[in-house]
Protein backbone atom coordinates (compact mmCIF):
# COMPACT_ATOMS: atom_id res chain seq x y z
CA UNK A 1 0.00 0.00 0.00
CA UNK A 2 1.41 3.32 -1.47
CA UNK A 3 0.71 6.78 1.11
CA UNK A 4 0.99 9.79 -0.98
CA UNK A 5 0.82 13.36 1.32
CA UNK A 6 0.86 15.85 -1.58
CA UNK A 7 1.53 19.70 0.34
CA UNK A 8 -0.06 18.78 3.39
CA UNK A 9 -0.36 22.02 5.61
CA UNK A 10 -2.18 22.01 9.23
CA UNK A 11 -3.07 24.69 11.69
CA UNK A 12 -3.93 25.09 14.77
CA UNK A 13 -5.79 27.98 16.10
CA UNK A 14 -3.07 30.79 14.25
CA UNK A 15 -0.05 27.86 14.81
CA UNK A 16 0.96 26.38 11.57
CA UNK A 17 1.98 22.73 12.87
CA UNK A 18 2.81 21.75 8.65
CA UNK A 19 3.82 23.62 6.51
CA UNK A 20 2.71 22.17 2.61
CA UNK A 21 4.16 18.36 3.15
CA UNK A 22 4.70 16.18 0.42
CA UNK A 23 6.15 12.65 0.71
CA UNK A 24 5.80 9.51 -1.19
CA UNK A 25 5.67 6.06 0.54
CA UNK A 26 6.35 3.21 -1.22
CA UNK A 27 4.41 0.00 -0.75
CA UNK A 28 6.66 -1.84 1.79
CA UNK A 29 9.20 0.72 2.77
CA UNK A 30 10.12 1.72 5.78
CA UNK A 31 10.09 5.71 6.66
CA UNK A 32 11.04 7.36 9.47
CA UNK A 33 9.78 11.02 10.59
CA UNK A 34 12.99 12.35 12.19
CA UNK A 35 13.22 15.93 13.68
CA UNK A 36 13.50 18.05 16.62
CA UNK A 37 10.52 18.35 19.40
CA UNK A 38 7.65 20.57 17.74
CA UNK A 39 9.08 19.94 14.38
CA UNK A 40 5.41 18.06 12.99
CA UNK A 41 5.99 14.69 12.84
CA UNK A 42 2.99 13.32 15.48
CA UNK A 43 0.56 15.66 13.68
CA UNK A 44 1.59 14.32 9.92
CA UNK A 45 1.31 10.53 11.63
CA UNK A 46 -2.20 11.67 13.10
CA UNK A 47 -3.26 12.76 9.57
CA UNK A 48 -2.37 9.79 7.53
CA UNK A 49 -4.08 7.72 10.95
CA UNK A 50 -7.54 10.15 10.07
CA UNK A 51 -6.81 11.09 13.38
CA UNK A 52 -6.23 14.74 12.63
CA UNK A 53 -7.29 16.43 9.23
CA UNK A 54 -5.40 18.43 7.17
CA UNK A 55 -6.65 21.87 6.22
CA UNK A 56 -5.06 22.07 2.92
CA UNK A 57 -3.51 19.65 0.55
CA UNK A 58 -4.57 15.32 -0.19
CA UNK A 59 -3.14 12.53 1.85
CA UNK A 60 -4.01 9.63 -0.89
CA UNK A 61 -3.74 5.39 -0.10
CA UNK A 62 -3.08 3.81 -3.09
CA UNK A 63 -5.46 5.68 -5.70
CA UNK A 64 -7.98 6.53 -2.98
CA UNK A 65 -8.10 10.21 -1.08
CA UNK A 66 -7.97 9.31 2.62
CA UNK A 67 -10.08 11.95 3.46
CA UNK A 68 -13.14 10.11 2.48
CA UNK A 69 -11.66 6.73 4.33
CA UNK A 70 -12.70 5.99 7.46
CA UNK A 71 -10.49 5.60 10.41
CA UNK A 72 -11.54 2.26 11.42
CA UNK A 73 -11.64 1.41 7.32
CA UNK A 74 -7.90 2.46 6.37
CA UNK A 75 -6.37 -0.57 7.24
CA UNK A 76 -3.93 1.16 9.82
CA UNK A 77 -2.03 -0.53 12.82
CA UNK A 78 -0.50 1.59 15.85
CA UNK A 79 2.03 1.66 18.26
CA UNK A 80 2.78 4.77 20.30
CA UNK A 81 4.82 5.46 23.22
CA UNK A 82 2.20 5.51 25.76
CA UNK A 83 -0.39 3.73 24.08
CA UNK A 84 -0.94 1.56 26.80
CA UNK A 85 -1.89 -2.03 27.07
CA UNK A 86 -5.47 -2.59 28.93
CA UNK A 87 -4.18 -3.82 31.99
CA UNK A 88 -7.07 -5.96 33.45
CA UNK A 89 -6.37 -8.27 30.07
CA UNK A 90 -3.71 -10.73 29.57
CA UNK A 91 -1.10 -10.33 27.14
CA UNK A 92 -2.92 -12.96 24.49
CA UNK A 93 -5.85 -11.27 25.41
CA UNK A 94 -4.55 -7.78 24.67
CA UNK A 95 -3.37 -9.35 21.12
CA UNK A 96 -7.01 -10.66 20.70
CA UNK A 97 -8.77 -7.91 21.47
CA UNK A 98 -8.79 -6.27 18.17
CA UNK A 99 -9.74 -9.39 15.96
CA UNK A 100 -13.07 -9.80 18.57
CA UNK A 101 -14.02 -6.32 17.64
CA UNK A 102 -13.15 -6.20 14.04
CA UNK A 103 -15.78 -6.27 11.34
CA UNK A 104 -13.87 -9.46 10.39
CA UNK A 105 -15.12 -12.38 11.96
CA UNK A 106 -12.95 -14.95 13.08
CA UNK A 107 -13.52 -18.22 15.15
CA UNK A 108 -12.19 -18.47 18.43
CA UNK A 109 -9.77 -21.12 17.58
CA UNK A 110 -8.14 -19.32 14.71
CA UNK A 111 -7.91 -16.30 16.73
CA UNK A 112 -6.63 -18.81 19.58
CA UNK A 113 -3.89 -19.86 16.66
CA UNK A 114 -3.07 -16.24 15.25
CA UNK A 115 -2.23 -15.11 18.77
CA UNK A 116 0.09 -17.96 19.24
CA UNK A 117 1.60 -16.95 15.71
CA UNK A 118 1.86 -13.48 16.82
CA UNK A 119 3.23 -14.14 20.27
CA UNK A 120 6.08 -16.06 18.54
CA UNK A 121 6.71 -13.42 16.02
CA UNK A 122 7.51 -10.87 18.59
CA UNK A 123 9.35 -13.63 20.99
CA UNK A 124 7.00 -13.54 23.90
CA UNK A 125 5.82 -17.10 23.82
CA UNK A 126 4.69 -18.49 26.73
CA UNK A 127 3.79 -15.09 28.15
CA UNK A 128 0.68 -15.14 26.96
CA UNK A 129 -1.28 -15.41 30.30
CA UNK A 130 0.62 -12.73 32.09
CA UNK A 131 -0.96 -9.52 32.87
CA UNK A 132 0.80 -6.33 31.46
CA UNK A 133 1.94 -5.40 34.79
CA UNK A 134 4.26 -8.58 34.82
CA UNK A 135 6.46 -7.80 32.23
CA UNK A 136 8.81 -5.63 31.56
CA UNK A 137 8.36 -1.95 29.27
CA UNK A 138 10.16 -4.10 26.33
CA UNK A 139 7.57 -6.68 26.53
CA UNK A 140 5.10 -4.35 26.45
CA UNK A 141 6.09 -2.24 23.58
CA UNK A 142 6.01 -5.88 21.77
CA UNK A 143 2.90 -6.68 22.82
CA UNK A 144 1.59 -3.45 21.30
CA UNK A 145 3.36 -4.37 18.26
CA UNK A 146 2.28 -7.35 18.01
CA UNK A 147 -1.53 -6.19 19.07
CA UNK A 148 -1.34 -4.05 15.95
CA UNK A 149 0.09 -6.74 13.84
CA UNK A 150 -3.44 -8.69 14.89
CA UNK A 151 -5.92 -7.31 12.79
CA UNK A 152 -3.53 -7.15 9.42
CA UNK A 153 -2.71 -3.20 8.62
CA UNK A 154 -2.01 -2.42 5.78
CA UNK A 155 -0.05 0.63 7.02
CA UNK A 156 1.87 0.59 10.30
CA UNK A 157 2.24 3.94 12.39
CA UNK A 158 4.86 3.98 15.47
CA UNK A 159 5.21 7.28 17.06
CA UNK A 160 8.26 7.20 19.33
CA UNK A 161 7.35 3.04 20.40
CA UNK A 162 10.45 2.89 22.47
CA UNK A 163 11.08 6.34 23.18
CA UNK A 164 10.36 5.78 27.58
CA UNK A 165 12.62 2.46 27.06
CA UNK A 166 16.95 2.66 28.00
CA UNK A 167 19.25 2.79 25.92
CA UNK A 168 20.45 -0.25 25.31
CA UNK A 169 16.87 -1.95 25.38
CA UNK A 170 16.10 0.37 22.53
CA UNK A 171 18.78 -0.77 20.59
CA UNK A 172 17.70 -3.92 20.63
CA UNK A 173 14.23 -3.47 19.72
CA UNK A 174 14.89 -1.45 16.72
CA UNK A 175 17.13 -4.17 15.16
CA UNK A 176 14.42 -6.84 16.09
CA UNK A 177 11.69 -4.06 14.58
CA UNK A 178 13.54 -3.88 11.00
CA UNK A 179 13.74 -7.92 11.02
CA UNK A 180 10.24 -8.06 11.78
CA UNK A 181 9.27 -5.06 8.86
CA UNK A 182 11.33 -7.25 6.72
CA UNK A 183 9.72 -10.71 7.42
CA UNK A 184 6.22 -8.91 6.82
CA UNK A 185 6.97 -6.20 4.55
CA UNK A 186 4.48 -3.95 5.59
CA UNK A 187 4.36 -0.29 4.40
CA UNK A 188 5.86 1.63 7.69
CA UNK A 189 5.90 5.37 9.05
CA UNK A 190 7.87 5.73 12.21
CA UNK A 191 8.44 8.87 14.37
CA UNK A 192 11.59 9.40 16.24
CA UNK A 193 13.69 12.36 17.21
CA UNK A 194 16.77 9.78 17.62
CA UNK A 195 19.00 10.14 14.43
CA UNK A 196 20.62 6.56 15.39
CA UNK A 197 17.27 4.94 15.35
CA UNK A 198 16.24 6.86 12.44
CA UNK A 199 19.33 5.80 10.70
CA UNK A 200 19.37 2.17 11.96
CA UNK A 201 15.78 1.60 11.31
CA UNK A 202 14.62 3.16 8.10
CA UNK A 203 15.00 3.02 4.55
CA UNK A 204 14.36 6.60 3.82
CA UNK A 205 14.43 9.36 6.37
CA UNK A 206 12.28 12.08 5.69
CA UNK A 207 14.28 15.46 8.14
CA UNK A 208 11.26 17.85 9.58
CA UNK A 209 12.52 21.42 11.46
CA UNK A 210 9.39 23.68 11.88
CA UNK A 211 6.90 21.62 10.01
CA UNK A 212 8.49 21.22 6.75
CA UNK A 213 10.43 18.73 5.03
CA UNK A 214 14.34 19.97 5.02
CA UNK A 215 15.64 16.84 3.47
CA UNK A 216 14.75 12.92 3.04
CA UNK A 217 16.97 10.45 1.37
CA UNK A 218 18.62 6.99 2.48
CA UNK A 219 20.25 7.02 5.53
CA UNK A 220 23.46 6.94 3.25
CA UNK A 221 22.52 10.30 1.46
CA UNK A 222 21.35 12.38 4.42
CA UNK A 223 24.87 11.18 6.01
CA UNK A 224 27.13 11.97 3.51
CA UNK A 225 25.44 15.11 2.11
CA UNK A 226 23.65 16.80 4.42
CA UNK A 227 21.17 19.77 2.25
CA UNK A 228 21.95 22.36 5.21
CA UNK A 229 23.86 22.87 8.16
CA UNK A 230 20.81 22.26 10.55
CA UNK A 231 20.85 18.56 8.98
CA UNK A 232 24.16 18.57 9.62
CA UNK A 233 24.02 19.34 13.35
CA UNK A 234 20.94 17.50 13.91
CA UNK A 235 22.44 14.49 12.78
CA UNK A 236 25.21 14.35 15.11
CA UNK A 237 28.40 16.27 16.53
CA UNK A 238 29.41 18.72 14.90
CA UNK A 239 32.21 21.29 14.73
CA UNK A 240 31.56 24.99 13.64
CA UNK A 241 34.42 27.61 12.64
CA UNK A 242 33.97 30.51 11.03
CA UNK A 243 34.86 30.81 7.47
CA UNK A 244 35.13 34.07 4.88
CA UNK A 245 34.61 33.30 1.53
CA UNK A 246 35.96 35.03 -1.48
CA UNK A 247 36.69 34.68 -4.99
CA UNK A 248 35.89 30.21 -4.46
CA UNK A 249 37.62 30.12 -0.90
CA UNK A 250 37.54 29.98 2.46
CA UNK A 251 39.77 30.62 4.90
CA UNK A 252 39.67 29.75 8.41
CA UNK A 253 42.90 31.39 10.31
CA UNK A 254 45.13 30.11 8.06
CA UNK A 255 44.15 27.83 6.34
CA UNK A 256 41.71 28.31 3.17
CA UNK A 257 39.49 25.55 1.78
CA UNK A 258 37.39 24.96 -1.81
CA UNK A 259 34.42 26.77 -1.55
CA UNK A 260 33.23 26.70 -5.36
CA UNK A 261 29.85 28.15 -5.45
CA UNK A 262 29.47 29.81 -2.64
CA UNK A 263 29.46 33.42 -2.54
CA UNK A 264 31.80 36.34 -1.05
CA UNK A 265 30.99 36.96 2.57
CA UNK A 266 30.91 35.04 5.43
CA UNK A 267 30.13 31.04 5.99
CA UNK A 268 30.59 27.90 8.46
CA UNK A 269 33.05 25.94 8.03
CA UNK A 270 31.33 22.16 9.15
CA UNK A 271 32.93 19.33 10.11
CA UNK A 272 32.90 15.97 12.54
CA UNK A 273 34.77 15.03 15.49
CA UNK A 274 35.28 11.84 13.53
CA UNK A 275 36.72 13.83 10.56
CA UNK A 276 40.14 15.49 12.36
CA UNK A 277 43.64 14.36 12.11
CA UNK A 278 46.03 15.85 14.94
CA UNK A 279 49.40 16.93 13.95
CA UNK A 280 52.26 19.05 13.78
CA UNK A 281 52.55 20.49 9.91
CA UNK A 282 51.41 24.28 10.18
CA UNK A 283 51.13 23.88 6.34
CA UNK A 284 48.25 21.61 7.22
CA UNK A 285 45.93 22.47 9.70
CA UNK A 286 44.41 25.36 12.00
CA UNK A 287 46.42 25.84 14.93
CA UNK A 288 44.71 24.78 18.54
CA UNK A 289 45.53 23.52 21.90
CA UNK A 290 44.71 21.02 23.90
CA UNK A 291 41.44 21.83 26.71
CA UNK A 292 41.00 18.48 27.79
CA UNK A 293 40.90 14.55 27.09
CA UNK A 294 38.33 12.80 27.80
CA UNK A 295 38.45 8.80 28.06
CA UNK A 296 35.64 6.64 25.45
CA UNK A 297 35.43 2.81 25.20
CA UNK A 298 37.11 2.91 22.23
CA UNK A 299 38.66 6.02 21.74
CA UNK A 300 39.38 9.16 23.55
CA UNK A 301 37.95 12.67 22.44
CA UNK A 302 40.04 16.04 22.43
CA UNK A 303 38.64 19.45 23.53
CA UNK A 304 40.73 21.94 21.90
CA UNK A 305 40.74 25.39 21.18
CA UNK A 306 41.66 27.29 17.98
CA UNK A 307 43.83 30.18 18.05
CA UNK A 308 40.96 32.22 17.51
CA UNK A 309 38.90 30.94 20.45
CA UNK A 310 36.83 28.69 18.66
CA UNK A 311 36.29 25.41 20.60
CA UNK A 312 36.67 22.41 18.60
CA UNK A 313 36.43 18.52 19.88
CA UNK A 314 37.82 15.80 17.92
CA UNK A 315 37.91 11.94 18.70
CA UNK A 316 41.70 10.03 18.42
CA UNK A 317 42.63 6.40 19.12
CA UNK A 318 43.16 5.45 23.00
CA UNK A 319 47.01 5.22 22.73
CA UNK A 320 46.45 9.02 21.87
CA UNK A 321 49.16 10.62 24.39
CA UNK A 322 49.26 13.88 24.13
CA UNK A 323 47.77 16.25 26.98
CA UNK A 324 46.20 19.33 28.39
CA UNK A 325 48.05 22.63 27.06
CA UNK A 326 49.89 20.74 24.04
CA UNK A 327 49.33 23.11 20.59
CA UNK A 328 49.15 20.89 17.22
CA UNK A 329 47.46 21.70 13.93
CA UNK A 330 43.77 20.10 13.11
CA UNK A 331 43.47 18.82 9.63
CA UNK A 332 39.67 18.34 8.76
CA UNK A 333 39.14 15.84 6.75
CA UNK A 334 35.79 16.31 4.88
CA UNK A 335 34.91 20.24 5.86
CA UNK A 336 31.66 21.25 4.88
CA UNK A 337 31.26 24.81 3.99
CA UNK A 338 27.63 26.16 4.44
CA UNK A 339 26.05 29.62 3.89
CA UNK A 340 22.28 31.20 5.55
N1 LIG B 1 -3.95 19.97 19.23
C1 LIG B 1 -3.04 20.97 19.14
N2 LIG B 1 -3.35 22.25 19.39
C2 LIG B 1 -2.45 23.23 19.25
N3 LIG B 1 -1.16 23.06 18.88
C3 LIG B 1 -0.77 21.78 18.62
C4 LIG B 1 -1.68 20.67 18.74
N4 LIG B 1 -0.98 19.54 18.42
C5 LIG B 1 0.27 19.93 18.14
N5 LIG B 1 0.41 21.28 18.25
C6 LIG B 1 1.64 22.06 18.00
O1 LIG B 1 2.10 21.74 16.71
C7 LIG B 1 3.54 21.64 16.69
C8 LIG B 1 3.94 20.29 16.15
O2 LIG B 1 3.58 19.30 17.10
P1 LIG B 1 3.91 17.77 16.91
O3 LIG B 1 3.39 17.04 18.10
O4 LIG B 1 3.47 17.33 15.57
O5 LIG B 1 5.51 17.80 16.94
P2 LIG B 1 6.54 16.59 17.06
O6 LIG B 1 7.59 16.85 16.04
O7 LIG B 1 5.83 15.29 17.00
O8 LIG B 1 7.13 16.84 18.51
P3 LIG B 1 7.52 15.79 19.68
O9 LIG B 1 8.78 15.10 19.21
O10 LIG B 1 7.77 16.70 20.83
O11 LIG B 1 6.37 14.88 19.85
C9 LIG B 1 4.00 21.90 18.11
O12 LIG B 1 4.42 23.24 18.20
C10 LIG B 1 2.76 21.67 18.94
O13 LIG B 1 2.77 22.48 20.10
Amino acid sequence: MNIRLDTVVKTFETFRAVHGVSLDIKSGELVALLGPSGSGKTTILRMVAGLEFADGGQIHFGDEDATDIPVRDRGVGFVFQHYALFPHMTVAENIAFGMKVSKVKRSSTDIDRRVTELLDLVQLSGLGERFPGQISGGQRQRVALARALAVDPRVLLLDEPFGALDANVRRDLRRWLRSIHDELGITTLFVTHDQEEALDLADRVVILDKGKIVQQGTPEEVCRSPANAFVMRFLGDTNALKAVVRDGRATVDTMTYDAIGLKDGPAELLFRPTDVEWGHDPAKGVAAKIVRVLDRPGSKRVLAQTASGDSVEFDVSPEFAEQKGATGYIEILRPRLFQD
